[in-house]
């Protein structure tokens, strides 16, 4: 199951595409469609170069779906080696003119509509209410001309602040999709840029035109059949139902619940067709096991290997909460760019090192912190404290259980009366960090940017493990790959990945996967 999110804090307007997205309108157009031309075509006379069979499923989603009935007629014969006139809107209904054909299909269609049961889907309205109720306006577009008469029918009209539809296209004389014009004009009575708008579509032309106007976000719907003819058109992400799209400032999938990475690797492949990538990973769980001691920790020499060959190809990142050092030496590859204690220091490739501004009273703090908490826990077998430069770590995995309190709360007591610092939580481990607005979010978008990505349009994916991944992964949730590596450490805790794996191991067979993919990225 593929799940996606609309963080209203991103975006402010939705545009929907209505026939089979809102309403179940799309099997009485393409009944109505297959009425026409299946009748079209045992009457037309017998020529050697047209195709006479009987109009399919894959027609309709091929040749009319989201067109306008015109283009609709002349697409679709065309396909059969047929032409026929384009005529005009007088023409009468069943006249051989595409104009006269459509109006016999469109007639089909309200004999159909008129019979039909419930139009609307269950999953459309609790969404368009969620995006509402969090002040998202909402639009729908159809290039229908019945759109009116089938949201009235629907019951459906006042979910929407703005409706464009065939009627008011050709009054304004909008292009039919693939054109972005009928997503762009309700976008433009929304009062929104299309940057700040997500389109929700389920047909091929009609996520076409959303890519075209460059709409913030694409989300394709396939209530039937494989998600990859829309995820080639350019859809963002692929859901089954409208059930699976979220409308929330905060993560709000469990670990087990987010889709497994290699089961789903078709539509990861997909997604990264004809695109280049760019890895930024987090190293303790993600790329090396985890070990009682956090100095033995080894990186294992296949996911050297692994990270190797996919530097070669992409740029590669580690960010990571030890000291830069201590992960640069422990991953031993020059070729990759480094992020230590959080994402504060960083280094690129040629050794250039930049460091965040925390200011003194930060590190001070750190100073004098350590100093109390090693005075402090050092009756505590089995608690450390570790210093790196921009951080003050406190582990206690080793620590026996009826003492772990009396550790946390030590490093909370003597944190608070630090101003400058704030505290994290990791995998048994409690860290004291500058309070300033960086995170590993933050830190991974200053890399993205700086990494020299192969190419616009780069995909980003990040791997973590940790509470301070979560700000990484959140912070590509839109428009990367995001990975988590699943540990029972935390419970079934919240995450903003996609994806998960099992274990470290997993997911360098996972990174083994990009690497062929990055060798040849037309493959899926
Ligand atoms: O961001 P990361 O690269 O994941 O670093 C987070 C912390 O990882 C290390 O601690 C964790 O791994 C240890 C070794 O397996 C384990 O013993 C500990 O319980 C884990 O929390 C590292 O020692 C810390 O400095 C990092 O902040």
């Amino acid at each position: 199951m593929v799940a996606t999110n609309i963080d209203p804090r991103r975006y402010r307007g939705v545009v929907f595409d209505m026939d089979g997205v809102i309403t179940d309108t799309a099997a009485v157009h393409s009944a109505a469609w297959k009425r026409l031309f299946d009748q079209y075509l045992a009457e037309r006379p017998h020529a050697s170069n047209e195709d006479h069979q009987s109009f399919r499923q894959a027609d309709y989603a091929d040749y009319v779906d989201g067109k306008r009935r015109v283009d609709g007629v002349l697409d679709f014969l065309g396909s059969r080696g047929i032409s026929v006139p384009r005529g005009d809107a007088d023409d009468a209904a069943g006249l051989e003119t595409a104009h006269g054909l459509g109006k016999l299909k469109d007639r089909y269609f309200l004999e159909a509509l008129a019979a039909a049961g419930a139009l609307l889907f269950d999953d459309a309205v609790p969404l368009i209410e969620s995006l509402r109720e969090r002040g998202i306006r909402t639009a729908v577009i159809s290039a229908s001309r019945n759109c009116r008469q089938v949201l009235r029918r629907a019951g459906a009209a006042q979910l929407f602040d703005v409706r464009v539809d065939g009627v008011l296209a050709d009054r304004l004389g909008l292009p039919g999709k693939p054109e972005p014009a009928i997503f762009l004009e309700a976008a433009r009575r929304l009062d929104t840029p299309a940057s700040a708008c997500v389109a929700v579509e389920d047909a091929k032309a009609g996520v076409q035109a959303a890519k075209a106007g460059s709409f913030g976000r694409v989300i394709g719907v396939a209530r039937t059949g494989p998600p990859s003819r829309l995820l080639q058109a350019g859809a963002d992400v692929v859901v089954s139902t409208l059930s699976d799209v979220s409308v929330t400032t905060s993560a709000d999938r469990r670990l087990s619940e987010v889709a497994d990475a290699h089961r789903c690797w078709d539509e990861i492949a997909l997604r990264l067709r004809d695109r280049g990538l760019v890895l930024v990973l987090d190293f303790d769980g993600t790329l090396a096991p985890i070990r009682e001691d956090p100095t033995e920790v080894v990186m294992p020499a296949s996911t050297r290997d692994v990270l190797q060959q996919l530097s070669r190809r992409s740029p590669v990142a580690v960010l990571s909460g030890r000291d830069l050092d201590d992960v640069r030496r422990r991953v031993h590859l020059d070729e990759l760019w480094y992020a230590g204690s959080h994402g504060f220091e960083l280094a690129s490739p040629d050794g250039a090192l930049i460091a965040h501004d925390v200011g003194d009273s930060a590190l001070l703090g750190l100073d004098e912190a350590e100093r109390h908490l090693r005075e402090e826990l050092k009756l505590i077998p089995g608690s450390r404290v570790d210093r790196k430069r921009f951080a003050l770590a406190v582990h206690y995995r080793n620590v026996r259980l009826d003492s772990t309190d009396e550790v946390l709360s030590a490093v909370d007591r003597i944190g608070r009366t630090f101003p400058a610092l704030r505290l994290a939580h990791g995998r048994r481990v409690i860290e004291l960090l500058p309070d300033v607005d960086w995170n590993k979010g933050r830190a991974l978008r200053w890399l993205l940017e700086h990494m020299g990505l192969a190419g616009a349009g780069a995909v980003p994916i990040f791997a973590g493990d940790d509470y301070t991944d979560e700000d990484a992964l959140r912070e590509i949730h839109e428009d990367g790959i995001g990975v988590v590596v699943r540990s029972a450490e935390h419970g079934d805790r919240l995450t903003w990945a996609h994806y998960g794996v099992d274990d470290p191991s997993s997911l360098t067979g996972l990174l083994a996967r990009f690497v062929s993919l990055a060798a040849d990225p037309g493959r899926s």
